[in-house]
């Protein structure tokens, strides 16, 4: 094994990610499952899922499509219950949505009918969010309008903008919000390559800057290891294996490095899933 990542198998146990003594996590999921009820089967969506995110961390979910990664992840967001299990965000029990943990989708969910700056402003105004200022919230806009590098385009509507500009405003809102957990849901796939390394590269000056905790799922594992400091493969709707990366950020130049635990990736995914991926 290298010495820039250790893996091990979670099987369902708390993982602990970089949490030393009583540090509490960010984030603490346990035992998690949930079942969809169609009207002709019950499906499993997540089955027995505990994993900790500790603060600052950013952990990746990476696994087959239909292994319960975006069910889990919505289930985080308070979007949809579990059926058993709990969830706490610094020791709180979540049960619903909480103004501290935004989500970013694949799609970007812009209102076509508001502008950027408004769109932006819309998120701040959900009901469960605190009340802000006109001043605050101006500020508020403005700041999230210079993370993602859209300055002067604060009144262009979404049919005005690009792919990567419009989930550029779809990750402005959400950081507007000043969300303590992010949750990312394949947020670059729908992109274009290079648009899509534009985006990773934001992501990873926005994660350096403000020390965000970051649980994202994706379905590349090049993403994974370029953003993450941990990897967790999900099979068959659990927790599988786990990675940890130890490569310091940022890590382009170094893929090389990072090719031996890619192919254990790969190589995890093969066996646990029964196809051949390398
Ligand atoms: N609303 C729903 N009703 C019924 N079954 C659902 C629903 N949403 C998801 N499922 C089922 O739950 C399982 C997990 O789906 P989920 O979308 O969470 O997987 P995923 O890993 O995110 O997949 P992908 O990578 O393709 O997005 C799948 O078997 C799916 O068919």
């Amino acid at each position: 094994m290298s010495n820039i990542f250790t893996a091990s198998l979670s099987n369902g146990t708390l993982s602990n990610g970089n949490l030393t003594g009583s540090d509490l996590p960010l984030l603490s999921v346990q035992n998690l499952h949930k079942q969809y009820q169609t009207r002709r089967a019950s499906l499993t969506a997540f089955a027995d899922i505990s994993l900790n995110v500790g603060l600052g961390e950013v952990v990746c979910l990476l696994g087959a499509s239909g292994c319960g990664k975006s069910s889990l992840l919505a289930a985080i967001a308070g979007l949809q219950q579990a059926d058993r299990g709990e969830i706490y965000l610094q020791g709180d029990r979540l049960q619903s949505s909480h103004p501290q943990v935004g989500m970013v989708f694949q799609d970007p969910c812009l209102l076509p009918w508001l502008n950027v700056a408004q769109n932006i402003a819309f998120g701040l105004k959900l009901k469960q969010m605190p009340k802000l200022t006109k001043p605050e919230l101006r500020n508020r806009i403005s700041e999230a309008i210079a993370q993602v590098g859209l300055q002067g385009f604060e009144r262009s509507y979404p049919h005005q903008l690009s792919g990567g500009m419009a989930q550029r405003v779809s990750l402005a809102r959400t950081l507007a919000r000043r969300p303590q957990l992010l949750l990312l849901d394949e947020p670059f796939s729908a992109l274009d390559a290079i648009t899509r390394l534009d985006m990773q590269n934001l992501l990873l000056q926005i994660i350096s800057q403000q020390q965000t905790t970051v649980l994202m799922v994706t379905h590349d594992i090049d993403e994974a290891l370029l953003v993450g400091d941990r990897v967790l493969l999900m099979a068959h709707h659990h927790i599988h294996q786990e990675w940890s990366i130890t490569q310091p950020k940022p890590r382009v130049q170094q893929a090389h490095l990072l090719s031996e635990i890619r192919f254990e990736i790969l190589e995890s995914l093969s066996t646990v899933m029964g196809s051949p991926y390398l």
